[in-house]
């Protein structure tokens, strides 16, 4: 298996500069201005139709700006397109695998497309990388959607792109599936690709990105570490209680420092805590005021990043 390290030649892999993607009258990327470090993963995270597609198809050259300037590895976009398509490689929610021909047919085809050097040794080398050398000759209908999901990274890796795109890598696959592909992406990454992946899933930014660009119609509310992300969304305190003693748990706590918000759920209370304050010092200010069935600590969801984002001005 062989790994390449990229020289160091300036930190930035994209930068966006006040990009807008008009289609028709709709503004689906309003003004977003970025900058995705060479050698991290970056994660572009937001709910359905946020716009994540359209940002990722704009790195791509496939979507062109309104607006506003874009530039991969300091190459201007769309004029230096047909340079860039060579370094950049790219995994779109359809799969698109032939399902009739094998993981190594499907490859190869590619590879012929791409005029890939020594395609079997490359071929094999992308296998490996993807841990499926032992799928070659399955054919791809045969394959679960996690295995057909990496046969299509090795696809987008065939190439050797320093930049490696690719919208939702985990959508509709098992839990099992996921983490394996976020450990290759993870290794991909320290062999020196550039990683950018869109997600609508906070735990997958959190457990995969170096920094996550966070959106939502089309505007970029922040783009920060992970770590600073759920200091500012925190963790949420669900207690098993009857509505009456939700009411005097409430009461006990309203005013206290540290606690965002506070809501009644149908087996009791969701209290939202900020990143600052331990949830155990919560639970036992809970257990002094009144009698409860149950706690559960979670952390916070996509939902509760975005109200902390209107909240707290970034
Ligand atoms: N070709 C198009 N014509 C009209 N509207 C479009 C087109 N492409 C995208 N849109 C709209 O732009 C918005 C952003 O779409 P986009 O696919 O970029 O979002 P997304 O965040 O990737 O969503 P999802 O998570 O569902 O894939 C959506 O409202 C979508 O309907």
């Amino acid at each position: 298996m062989s790994t390449r390290i990229q020289p160091f030649k300036g930190a930035d892999a994209v930068h966006f500069d006040a990009v807008t993607c008009q289609i028709g009258t709709r503004t689906i990327l309003d003004r977003i201005s970025l900058t995705m470090k060479r050698g991290a993963i970056t994660g572009v995270l937001g709910p359905n139709g946020a716009g994540k597609t359209t940002l990722l198809s704009s790195i791509t050259g496939l979507r062109r700006p309104s607006a506003g300037t874009i530039t991969v590895f300091n190459e201007n976009l769309p004029e230096r397109s047909n340079k860039l398509r060579q370094r950049i490689g790219v995994v779109f929610q359809e799969t698109a695998l032939y399902d009739e021909l094998t993981t190594f047919e499907n490859l190869s085809f590619a590879a012929s497309l791409y005029t890939v050097a020594r395609p079997k040794d490359r071929i094999a080398e992308v296998l490996e990388l993807l841990s499926l050398s032992d799928r070659t000759h399955e054919r791809a209908r045969n394959l679960s959607g996690g295995l057909r999901r990496r046969v299509a990274i090795a696809r987008a890796l065939l190439h050797a792109p320093d930049l490696l795109i690719i919208d939702e890598p985990t959508l509709g696959v098992d839990v099992e599936a996921r983490h394996a592909i976020w450990s290759h992406l993870r290794f991909l990454k320290a062999s020196g690709t550039t990683v950018v992946v869109s997600t609508n899933y906070l735990d997958e930014a959190l457990a995969l990105c170096d920094t996550v660009a966070v959106l939502r119609t089309g505007q970029l509310l922040t783009c920060e570490t992970p770590d600073k992300l759920v200091a500012r969304a925190g963790s949420c305190l669900d207690v098993e209680c009857e509505e009456q003693t939700g009411e005097t748990i409430t009461q006990a706590l309203t005013g206290q420092h540290g606690i965002l918000r506070i809501a009644q759920t149908p087996s009791g209370l969701s209290i939202f805590l900020n990143g600052k304050i331990v949830p155990d010092e919560i639970m036992r200010m809970v257990l002094q005021s009144a009698t409860v069935s149950g706690f559960r600590v979670r952390g916070a969801d996509l939902a509760e990043v975005f109200r902390s984002l209107e909240e707290v001005p970034s």
